[in-house]
């Protein structure tokens, strides 16, 4: 969606000297950003949690207003914090840095659209597993916004009717699912599902160990237990030999 014709319309908290009054939040003809977006969300009746993409509801220019959103928002919580960001030289600018790093880094996948992938045919007919990994992921948990840090492996048996994408597209389809609030379980089948849409393999693995903060920075502080958990469809699920040349081949990789 775009439409360059709202932009002129577009008030930004940040054009103002008042960013950290709590009521100057970004508006288009008084409507705060989040809002107008969250009602046509609605409209199409469709789903807008924390792990889900938003992107086509969001029009041109839109993002910027709500990082100024959010700035705004931030502001009051750091005030609630009862932190001085008027004199505290560190935190003046904190309200800014952590909008436009949710925004704008690590929850992107929310808004942005799908990175490009180009889908070439299976010519050749291959028909062999290949194996993709470890693949570096980073997202944050949906319950206290701490940061996952871990590695994907994924596996994929095609078909001659299967897509092949490039390499670098499994790090840039998973990075783009992992930039949002999420739990591990539903991350991993997010990446399957978008891989399987994608390239209609007769099997897809995936495969997912990573530290969560939740449970190292606070709450239980246990820095050493790592969630592992994994996707199976179709050939690895039906075929054991299969999981198990996977699963071996990426013990022997991690070892
Ligand atoms: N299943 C699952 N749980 C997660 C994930 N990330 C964080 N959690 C857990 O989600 C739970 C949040 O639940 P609550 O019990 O409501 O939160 P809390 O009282 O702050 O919990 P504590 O962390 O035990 O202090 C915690 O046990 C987290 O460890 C994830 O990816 N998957």
């Amino acid at each position: 969606m775009s439409n360059p014709s709202l932009l002129p319309d577009l008030v930004h908290a940040n054009d103002r000297d008042d960013v950290a009054d709590a009521d100057a939040v970004a508006t288009l003809d008084g409507v705060p950003v989040s809002q107008r977006i969250r009602e046509r969300i609605k409209a199409a009746q469709r789903r807008f949690h924390a792990n889900d993409n938003i992107a086509d509801f969001i029009q041109d220019g839109e993002l910027d207003a709500l990082v100024d959103e959010v700035q705004t928002k931030m502001a009051a919580v750091l005030s609630s914090l009862v932190i001085d960001t008027d004199s505290d030289h560190n935190t003046q600018d904190t309200a800014r840095r952590v909008a436009k790093m949710y925004v704008r880094e690590v929850f992107k996948g929310r808004y942005v659209a799908a990175p490009a992938t180009t889908e070439f045919p299976n010519v050749e007919h291959l028909n062999e597993l290949m194996i993709v990994g470890p693949i570096t992921v980073r997202s944050a948990c949906s319950h206290h916004l701490c940061p996952i840090v871990g590695q994907l492996w994924i596996g994929v048996m095609p078909n001659e009717h299967s897509n092949l994408i490039g390499l670098s597209k499994y790090a840039r389809l998973a990075d783009w699912v992992m930039s949002r609030p999420q739990i591990q379980e539903e991350a991993v089948t997010q990446v399957a599902d978008l891989l399987q849409s994608k390239m209609q393999p007769d099997g897809l693995a995936v495969v997912m160990e990573a530290d969560h903060f939740c449970m190292g920075w606070r709450g239980v502080k246990d820095m050493d237990s790592k969630m592992i958990n994994s996707v199976m469809r179709g050939s690895f699920l039906k075929d054991a030999n299969l999981r198990r040349e996977f699963l071996s081949l990426l013990q022997r990789k991690k070892a």
